[in-house]
């Protein structure tokens, strides 16, 4: 199988282009997003995306976390899914539409020498009703909730992205014991579909870092999704402005949340790493 590593802030994905003739059997893709993620006796990454031919849009986005279950949303692997059919001349339009298992999403591309080189990504609603997300609470919207975790109270933010995110304030990203707390928040009994969970330690009103464990991957480098999420919890709880950069352990993404219209724009980079073949 013939396949591109590409990476966007460290968040690294195999991307395997499907849209001729390569396929992977689909009963077959959660066993093959664990063998190719593996860091040893596989390529290595934080999952698998597969590019495909739409009927709704340019292309879909059908992608797995490293543990083989599948995504219905990626923010770091959409950008590189419109570097890669604008790299490799599957389209020539510099607006594109990926369609996702979290619907439709439009990318602006920009292009550097021929190449992408930053896309920008209109994300959509953020969702907050808890059947949504999905998170059991019997409450209208989760802001600054209280959770106990690890015997330890958190407070949670809880949205969803297309896909669910706990966004949790910390005084310090560097503190958190986060391979221990990660699954516990990760399998917690109200997030029935899991969880992905974001630690937030807010900077200033134009600048956040954050650490990500990730649904089905553990800790990632970064998480575009969850940088959409910890923006607009950020708003909701009044401790940044609606504008602000993410300072994640891989890089930097720019959020921009267009509270009017209720909408969350995210821009950062693309990089391709290399090309290869696996026999599966
Ligand atoms: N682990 C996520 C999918 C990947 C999201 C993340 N890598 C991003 O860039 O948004 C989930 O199961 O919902």
């Amino acid at each position: 199988m013939k396949f591109t590593k590409m990476q966007g802030c460290g968040n690294d994905y195999v991307y395997v282009d499907c849209t001729k003739n390569q396929e992977i059997e689909i009963d077959n893709i959660p066993h093959v997003a664990r063998q190719v993620s593996d860091r040893h006796y596989g390529i290595g990454s934080d999952g698998l995306i597969l590019i495909k031919p739409s009927q709704k849009a340019d292309f879909f986005m059908d992608m797995y976390n490293n543990d083989g279950s599948r995504g219905k949303m990626c923010g770091n692997g959409i950008r590189c899914v419109g570097k890669y059919v604008y790299d490799y001349c599957l389209t020539d339009k510099k607006q594109v539409k990926i369609e996702t298992l979290s619907g439709i999403k439009t990318l602006d591309l920009t292009i550097d020498n021929g190449k992408v080189s930053q896309v920008t990504v209109d994300m959509g609603n953020p969702i907050f009703a808890p059947e949504k997300i999905p998170v059991i609470s019997d409450k209208e919207i989760l802001v600054n909730e209280p959770i106990i975790i690890g015997g330890k109270e958190y407070k949670i933010t809880c949205l969803s992205m297309g896909n669910p995110h706990a966004v949790v304030f910390v005084e310090n990203t560097d503190d958190i014991p986060i391979e221990t707390i990660g699954p516990l928040f990760e399998n917690h009994e109200m997030f029935p579909d899991r969880v992905n969970t974001e630690f937030i330690q807010v900077i200033n009103r134009n600048h956040i870092k954050m650490r990500v464990w990730e649904r089905g991957s553990g800790e990632t480098l970064a998480c575009g999704t969850g940088a959409c999420a910890s923006v607009v919890a950020c708003v909701l709880n009044g401790l940044t402005e609606d504008e602000v950069k993410v300072s994640l352990l891989g890089g930097d993404l720019h959020i921009r949340y267009d509270k009017d219209n209720n909408l969350v724009y995210m821009t950062g980079p693309a990089v391709t790493v290399f090309e290869g073949e696996i026999q599966l």
